[in-house]
């Protein structure tokens, strides 16, 4: 047996990402290559870059819905692919329209149940453990007062707490969004920003979300991982979002105010060459 100090799943010690000189290709065009970084379990971590740089991508691979050409991905110490009981996962926005009559409710237990093909199997003795779950998570998020009422009828960052809810039912121990704040109005961009870095610093969840405006979450951010000109940087907000380290990115001058409030804005930052090919399905 060796004595060297591993850091693996077995003992609990794995980091939460590894990601080391990963590549990732689709229709033969390589969309970013040899990134590495990691990340620490309960860590809150903002995916960002341009239109098209390829945080979708990012997200899918560790879903493990994408294999990397080179380099290897590991969550928790294993293969994302064997890893997706500790993932839960909010793609990018859904929208319930006024006449959708689902309850709220019914989403968050969506969550437990909503994966099994043909007529649900009965939780018999278990049912009343799924209750339990899904009112504690409704809790959790805040969502208790309006989960009873359909979710067509609510606002948008009411609705977007409850698919939270529906992503933590299953008490995973990462969480995956896409653009989890878009089309929210500030004060709920504010608020849900805030329910994330809880989760994350109280409940010790990994947060990993792409996001476009890195302000509402600039504070909570453990490290951001910036995707651009087909590769990435990575580490502490402070370190990355800086005029030099995005001049070298992106290669071409960019740079970085910070406003008299605290925000940053990036000035210069070009779009991706995106080949708009039904980019976001499956
Ligand atoms: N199935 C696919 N086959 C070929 N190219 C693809 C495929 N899916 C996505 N792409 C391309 O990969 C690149 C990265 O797409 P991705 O959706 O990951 O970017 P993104 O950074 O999330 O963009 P946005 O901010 O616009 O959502 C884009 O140029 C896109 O056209």
């Amino acid at each position: 047996m060796s004595t060297t100090a591993r850091r693996g799943p077995a003992d609990g010690t794995a980091a939460a990402i590894e990601v080391t000189n990963a590549t990732v290709a689709l229709g033969g065009r390589v969309i970013w290559r040899d990134l590495s970084f990691e990340v620490e379990p309960g860590q809150f971590v903002a995916i960002l870059g341009p239109n098209g740089a390829g945080k979708t991508t990012l997200v899918r691979t560790l879903l493990g819905q994408i294999e990397p050409v080179e380099g290897v991905v590991r969550l928790f110490g294993r293969p994302p692919r064997q890893s997706r009981d500790l993932i839960g996962y909010l793609p990018q926005r859904r929208h319930f329209d006024a006449t959708t009559r689902l309850r709220g409710v019914d989403i968050v237990r969506l969550g437990l149940d909503g994966d099994r093909i043909g007529v649900p199997l009965p939780w018999g003795r278990k049912a009343a453990e799924a209750r339990a779950r899904v009112a504690a998570v409704l809790e959790r998020v805040g969502a208790a007062p309006y989960a009873g009422r359909p979710i067509g009828s609510l606002s948008g960052g009411e609705q977007q707490r409850l698919l939270i809810a529906q992503a933590l039912v299953r008490e995973p121990r990462m969480l995956l969004l896409d653009e989890p704040l878009d089309s929210l109005d500030l004060p709920n961009q504010v608020a849900v920003a805030a329910l994330l870095k809880e989760l994350s610093h109280v409940d010790g969840v990994t947060i990993v979300m792409v996001v476009h405006d890195v302000n509402p979450i600039l504070s909570y951010l453990d490290c951001v991982v910036y995707l651009a000109n087909g590769t990435g940087l990575c580490g502490a907000p402070s370190e990355v979002i800086t005029s030099a380290r995005l001049t070298a990115l992106f290669g071409t001058p960019i740079e970085v105010l910070r406003a008299g409030d605290g925000r940053l804005v990036i000035v210069g930052e070009p779009e991706a060459p995106a080949r708009h090919v039904d980019r976001h399905a499956g």
